[in-house]
């Protein structure tokens, strides 16, 4: 099996390269793992898909990518690779499977965290449990598929622009999660660690977005499904029928988010918990909605209305910090949020194929999509389209030591 390395030096806390010098090397020097080229210390956006691209220009057949990095640097590999257009032995020879040995140096470390649930705080920062992929790797060879996210950005019927394919292992989503990435961002250099999220979190918490939604079924169910807390399973959504699978939600949201491969965004945030208790049989996204005019207290749209809900919706995802709490939630008839009773559940936690979210024009925010945390921007008159894929064999597609 050919191994490649990389570090990115400046994701999370910029211990990468110090942690596979400290830890890594040496297990693999003791292991014989020898590496196809040096390990690659990225020195800029764009450089660690770059040079997985380029390799499999030049070396034919399945390799294995050693990552020192957070979930942005796997997706800029997974993005780059599914949108460049194969030259060299790339393009002659057959599809090979690329398998990560994943090391937890990111800020928020879904996919990581998600695969290797951490016992406790402690657990998650410590060497062995940051070692656990390597592991794997080195004893069992046991590897996990990725199913990937596809999100086709659509531009309006006769616009000249092409589409274009944002790919996602982790997330995908639109609302309030795409803001608080678009804001983010531009605080990495001034804010350190999580506390930028938080940050980029309440500066837009009373948005809404107008847009209409469409689910797609599943592929092994043939409907899309609605988490049933109180029978803790997915059932059938009553829209969605055999004959008439597809469900339409109608706007605004607050909260439009789906997952793949992962129930966590952050170490403790289950936001689609159910993706590991229950886990889909074959591609399946799950889609957590908030739409603010379920909140039977909400009767019409204000500024006071908005920050009122901001408010209720900041306790209500909270809830995603307390093993996935906000799943069982339901309306009292004045609006209070409850965990039991029969009212309306406040969280709509989907299981589906797919989504597709057309944006209102006249909303600017509607048309982030984020994808692993890289924000993308749906052009006016357009609409993204997310469909959930695996790979057709174990010799194609993504997969993750586990
Ligand atoms: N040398 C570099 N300089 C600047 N940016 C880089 C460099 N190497 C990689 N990047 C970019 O850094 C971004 C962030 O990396 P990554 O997501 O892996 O870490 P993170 O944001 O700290 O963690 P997480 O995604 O787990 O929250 C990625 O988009 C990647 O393209």
């Amino acid at each position: 099996m050919r191994v490649l390395a990389i570090c990115n030096p400046v994701c999370g806390d910029a211990s990468a390269v110090q942690f596979y010098e400290t830890h890594v090397a040496p297990l693999l020097k003791e292991a014989t793992v020898e590496l196809d080229a040096p390990v690659l210390t990225t020195t800029h956006d764009g450089h660690a898909g770059q040079f997985v691209t380029q390799y499999t220009e030049s070396v034919e057949g399945p390799f294995t990518v050693i990552l020192a990095s957070g979930d942005g640097t796997l997706h800029e590999i997974v993005q780059t690779l599914t949108n460049t257009p194969p030259k060299g032995v790339r393009a002659s020879a057959p599809p090979a499977r690329l398998s990560f040995v994943l090391l937890p140096c990111g800020t928020a470390n879904a996919l990581y965290s998600s695969l290797f649930p951490p016992q406790s705080e402690e657990d998650a920062t410590s060497t062995d449990y940051k070692l656990s992929s390597l592991r794997a790797f080195l004893a069992s060879g046991t590897t996990v598929p990725l199913t990937l996210a596809l999100t086709t950005l659509s531009p309006p019927p006769r616009s000249h622009n092409p589409p274009r394919t944002a790919v996602s292992a982790v997330v995908a989503s639109t609302s309030l999660h795409a803001s608080i990435l678009h804001d983010a961002e531009a605080l990495r250099a001034s804010v350190p660690g999580l506390e930028r999220f938080k940050r980029a979190a309440a500066q837009n918490l009373a948005r809404w977005y107008s847009a209409s939604v469409t689910l797609f079924p599943a592929q092994a169910t043939g409907r899309v499904e609605l988490w049933d807390p109180a029978a803790r399973r997915f059932a059938p959504h009553p829209q969605s029928t055999e004959s008439d699978p597809l469900v339409d939600l109608s706007g605004p949201f607050a909260y439009f988010l789906s997952t793949a491969n992962v129930d966590r965004l952050e170490p403790a945030f289950r936001i689609t918990p159910h993706a590991r208790d229950v886990p889909p049989k074959g591609p399946a996204l799950d889609v957590v909605v908030l739409r603010p005019e379920r909140d039977p207290s909400v009767e019409m749209d204000s500024r006071e209305v908005r920050e009122a809900f901001a408010e209720k919706a900041k306790a209500v995802l909270g809830g995603a910090y307390e093993d996935g709490a906000h799943t069982v939630l339901r309306y009292a008839e004045d609006g209070c949020v409850l965990t039991e009773g029969d009212g309306p559940l406040v969280v709509e936690y989907f299981r589906c194929g797919g989504w597709e979210w057309e944006p209102d024009d006249i909303d600017d925010r509607a048309h982030l999509v984020c994808a692993d945390g890289e924000v993308f921007t749906i052009d006016k008159g357009g609409r993204a389209t997310c469909a959930a894929v695996i790979p057709v064999d174990d010799k194609s597609g993504f997969a993750v030591f586990v």
